[in-house]
């Protein structure tokens, strides 16, 4: 069992038209592939749009913040989804086949790309697709050694419900056993190939809660929990590992203003916002060492508790804007995956080395019959040297009464010595007997 710190990845993604539009000032510098600083002095370089040299707008007009943030990686805008999946996901796809339960969250306020690095565009596969071909391939690559089992699941927790995306049904409850939470009557989905997988995944989408919001013409507004499951057998020894690959898309975390949501997409907002509150708790306390981690307070982070505390190697991607006009937004973003940093969950491979060979359990269990058999018969030899003691030890009896009785004035007592030793003697063995027999049917 090892320590793993929390993996944390941060994506920029472009400037949006709206943006654009605006002409808002570029909050976020990239400095390298691991720092970032948050609300730099204003850059010099000559900004155009349309032709048009512009002027940048800052509609934070305040001291600038000049925070140097480092993360374990750092995308700039120019970075596509097959970048974050080279850097990131692979190295966990190698630990998923090497029995780590694995899992990815993205996080960020609504607009930021969550969905987009998820899922993608239709020309664009997302880290869903590329995770799941690796892990496809990798599995070809082991086929001589190992068979494999996989079975998905695609949920969404939307205002605190928990539903399966997959299939049409009610509200699913959530329990928990020695294996963690687990969503009662929650039946996996075969799949054998990624396109299988794609199909799932274009059906679960459409049925997972989208609505527009003031910054997201297609606002993902539930959190949306997909996770692979994974039986590997090895095929000379049987032995069985069982994986989990979780990843995990949260719905946004702005605040309500910025969305200008009313009725009942402010009440969904402040169900997100109670979820990821207390998923924030969960972080806060996991990242200060706290022995009591509220889990409870949601699903969602009841669902999550083995993704941040538990055995698990997790990745965080948060994503942000680089616009001026999220700057709140981004700002907790980023504080949200420094925070995140800080978290170690410990990891430990899953094996369940129960299931031995055939071969060498037939062996096995020759062996103890033979085993079985040989003692039987030992303790039928001494039942019958058992017999014979006591009936030589009946025969001594009948002859110490008879010179009892003849009372003939003989020296008895030292006759009859010999005999009496004779006689502990037999006694003794037989009770050595006694216990080697009982000792051998217990
Ligand atoms: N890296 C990127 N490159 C190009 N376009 C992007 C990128 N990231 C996001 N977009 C575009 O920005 C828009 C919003 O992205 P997306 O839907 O992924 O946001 P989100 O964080 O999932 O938002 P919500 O929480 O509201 O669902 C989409 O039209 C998406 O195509």
């Amino acid at each position: 069992m090892s320590e793993v710190a929390i993996k944390v990845a941060v994506r920029v993604r472009p400037f949006n038209r709206r943006e654009l539009e605006q002409n808002q000032r570029n909050i976020i510098r990239v400095l390298d592939e691991g720092a970032l600083i948050f609300d730099p002095d204003e850059e010099d370089d000559e900004f155009f749009y349309q032709g048009m040299k512009q002027n940048y707008r800052d509609i934070t007009k305040r001291v600038k913040k000049k925070l140097t943030m480092e993360f374990d990686s750092v995308f700039n805008e120019d970075a596509v989804n097959a970048d974050i999946f080279e850097k990131c996901m692979k190295p966990l796809v190698n630990s998923v086949m090497e029995g780590f339960n694995c899992s990815v969250f993205v996080y960020g306020a609504t607009g930021a790309g969550k969905t987009f690095t998820m899922l993608g565009s239709e020309d664009i596969p997302g880290i869903t697709f590329l995770t799941m071909q690796e892990l496809f391939r990798q599995m070809d690559e082991y086929g001589e050694e190992r068979r494999f089992d996989i079975g998905i699941s695609y949920l969404e927790v939307y205002n605190e419900q928990v539903m399966n995306l997959l299939t049409k049904s009610g509200p699913l409850k959530l329990r928990e056993d020695s294996n963690g939470v687990v969503v009662g009557g929650l039946a996996l989905k075969q799949i054998h190939n990624a396109d299988e997988l794609i199909e799932l995944l274009h059906l679960g989408n459409k049925n997972r809660t989208q609505h527009p919001t003031d910054a997201n013409a297609e606002s993902s507004r539930s959190h949306a929990i997909f996770q692979v499951h994974i039986r590997m057998i090895e095929k000379k020894t049987n032995t069985k590992r069982t994986v989990k690959l979780s990843m995990i898309d949260l719905a946004g975390s702005e605040r309500a203003q910025s969305t200008k949501c009313k009725g009942l997409r402010f009440k969904e907002g402040a169900n997100i916002n109670k979820s990821l509150l207390a998923l924030g708790n969960c972080i806060n306390k996991l990242a200060d060492g706290s022995k009591h981690i509220p889990y409870r307070d949601s699903n969602l982070t009841r669902i999550l508790k083995d993704s941040l505390g538990g055995n698990c190697q997790t990745l965080m991607i948060a994503n942000i804007s680089p616009s001026s006009i999220t700057y709140e937004d981004t700002y907790n973003t980023l504080k949200y995956a420094s925070r995140a940093k800080k978290i170690r969950t410990t990891c430990k491979q899953n094996v369940i080395t129960t299931n031995m060979p055939k071969e060498f359990l037939l062996k096995k269990c020759n062996d103890q019959t033979s085993e079985i058999e040989r003692l039987k018969s030992e303790i039928e030899k001494y039942k019958e040297r058992t017999k014979i003691l006591e009936s030589q030890v009946m025969d001594q009896n009948v002859l110490v009464k008879k010179v009892n009785e003849a009372g003939d004035g003989m020296h008895i007592d030292e006759d009859l010595s010999e005999w009496y030793i004779k006689i502990d003697e037999v006694y003794n063995e037989m009770r050595k007997i006694r216990e080697h027999c009982y000792r051998l049917q217990n």
